[in-house]
């Protein structure tokens, strides 16, 4: 069969299954996963880590041969191959470190009920989550309550805006919590697998074992709470679950995108019994953070690329222009390393644009270039016509290549763009400009603290 049929069927197979197991779980699971071999009694897929194979083995087996039938190709079974990244089938699939992401997969937390529990990655432990200013309170609440003393906040309740580290935060904690407590029985699910398993036991009248289940954990946490927002049914079994827990004192562990009564269609009652422990914020994230989490990402892929090299300033760079969020900035790092390394060439600045041009444009802050000629004129004390006019001096000129190296850091504009909004000079001279200005950084420290105080002031 060509490859072409193959991805014929597999395309039909998998416009179902993105009906059948639902968005999230879709791209999660089913996605990154790649047909590459189909005969009469077997698929074969290649996934990008063990991890994923053995989940999707366990649970996706039987629902991807059922959608393999109805496009066309029954077959007996269903085997799942890690290809790694590098690898021309999954070229584009996520890829953990490599020694993370061969290690076995961990076991779904609740012992014994392996189908109800989500796995833990990995890669998630409190060991490699990098504390700043916007998330060290979070951070302490889950150290706190993962050491599972006597319960004093019920329930935590950890929210932030996307990709900034809720679930890293909430798998740290199911582990940490059974590490020191192999016995005890701790939940770790999304609100949507909540909600698949609440309506799967409607479904199968095993409702009753649900809620026995559901009640006899010693902590339960469910991650993306605000996805049972306008979910009657399930939200009112919630309510009933988290009662019964807090009732016997046992640990609550929430996360969401936003503040219990910020969350839409959300029951009053529940938002309110959802704010009665302790609520933390994780808050985006600021530029020291970010430039930690690269430094510590760095390293960690070291592992897959040991002859890597990463200057300083490409990590502050990318530290400074990707701001949206921490996934964001992880996916740029790897994609970067991965271009280098495909092309066995030094990661410079030049590389890092043009490897990174459409994460930049979409991160880019549109700060522009006047606001930054503004700012830099202000801080010098000379008129903006000045700034931007052919004066020479000294008093002038510099504060102008200042200015330069700013607009070259700070937006995307090319040099030639540069070049006009300075009086229509060649991107030579901004060039020359900003060379001028890196060099002085790190001989003069007037200039450098300059650089420092205006960019913070420009970020803010
Ligand atoms: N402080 C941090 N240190 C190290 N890695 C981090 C940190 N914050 C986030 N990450 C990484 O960023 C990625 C996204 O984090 P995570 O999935 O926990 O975000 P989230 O807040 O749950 O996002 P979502 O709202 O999409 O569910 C993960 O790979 C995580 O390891």
């Amino acid at each position: 069969m060509t490859d072409d049929m193959l991805q014929d069927i597999w395309g039909q197979a998998r416009a179902e299954l993105q009906k059948s197991v639902g968005a999230n779980n879709y791209t999660t699971w089913i996605e990154p996963l790649r047909l590459t071999r189909l005969d009469d009694s077997e698929a074969g897929f290649a996934t990008p880590t063990r991890f994923m194979s053995n989940w999707v083995s366990r649970h996706y087996s039987d629902t991807i041969r059922t959608e393999l039938a109805r496009a066309g190709q029954a077959v007996e079974r269903v085997t799942f191959e890690v290809q790694p990244a590098g690898s021309p089938k999954v070229a584009t699939a996520p890829e953990a470190p490599a020694a993370e992401a061969d290690a076995p997969a961990s076991p779904a937390v609740l012992r014994g009920e392996d189908d109800l529990a989500a796995p833990l990655d990995n890669r998630f432990t409190f060991n490699n989550f990098i504390v700043g200013k916007p998330n060290e309170l979070a951070h302490a609440a889950a150290r706190r309550v993962a050491e599972g003393g006597p319960v004093t906040f019920n329930p935590l309740f950890l929210y932030g805006g996307v990709g900034l580290g809720k679930t890293h935060l909430m798998h740290a904690i199911a582990r940490e919590y059974q590490a020191s407590h192999p016995e005890a029985r701790v939940l770790y699910l999304s609100a949507e697998q909540f909600m698949y398993r609440f309506v799967q036991a409607l479904r199968e009248r095993t409702i009753m074992d649900f809620k026995e289940l559901f009640r006899t954990v010693s902590v339960l946490m469910v991650d993306d709470v605000q996805f049972i927002a306008g979910k009657d049914s399930t939200q009112e079994e919630f309510f009933h679950t988290f009662n019964a827990l807090v009732d016997q004192g046992k640990q609550i562990i929430i996360s969401a995108d936003r503040a219990p009564g910020e969350i839409k269609d959300l029951e009053e009652r529940i938002k309110s019994r959802l704010s009665c422990g302790l609520i933390v914020d994780l808050h985006p994230t600021d530029y020291e953070l970010r430039l930690g989490i690269l430094q510590a990402k760095t390293e960690a892929f070291r592992v897959m690329y040991p002859n890597l090299e990463i200057a300083p300033e490409v990590l502050e760079f990318l530290a400074r222009r990707i701001t949206s969020n921490v996934r964001v900035l992880e996916g740029a790092l790897q994609r970067l390393l991965a271009h280098a390394s495909l092309l066995g060439c030094k990661i410079t600045l030049d590389l890092t644009q043009s490897c990174l041009g459409d994460i930049l444009r979409s991160s880019d802050r549109k700060l522009t270039i006047e606001e930054i000629q503004r700012k830099v004129a202000e801080h010098y004390n000379i008129r903006l016509a000045d700034l931007v006019g052919p004066k020479r001096v000294r008093t002038v000129a510099r504060p102008r290549q200042v200015a330069m190296y700013l607009a070259k850091q700070l937006t995307a504009r090319s040099l030639p763009e540069i070049g006009r909004r300075f009086g229509g000079r060649d991107h030579t001279t901004i060039m020359h400009g900003v060379r001028k200005i890196e060099e002085l950084k790190s001989d003069d420290r007037q200039i450098a603290e300059d650089v420092e105080l205006l960019r913070r002031l420009l970020e803010a």
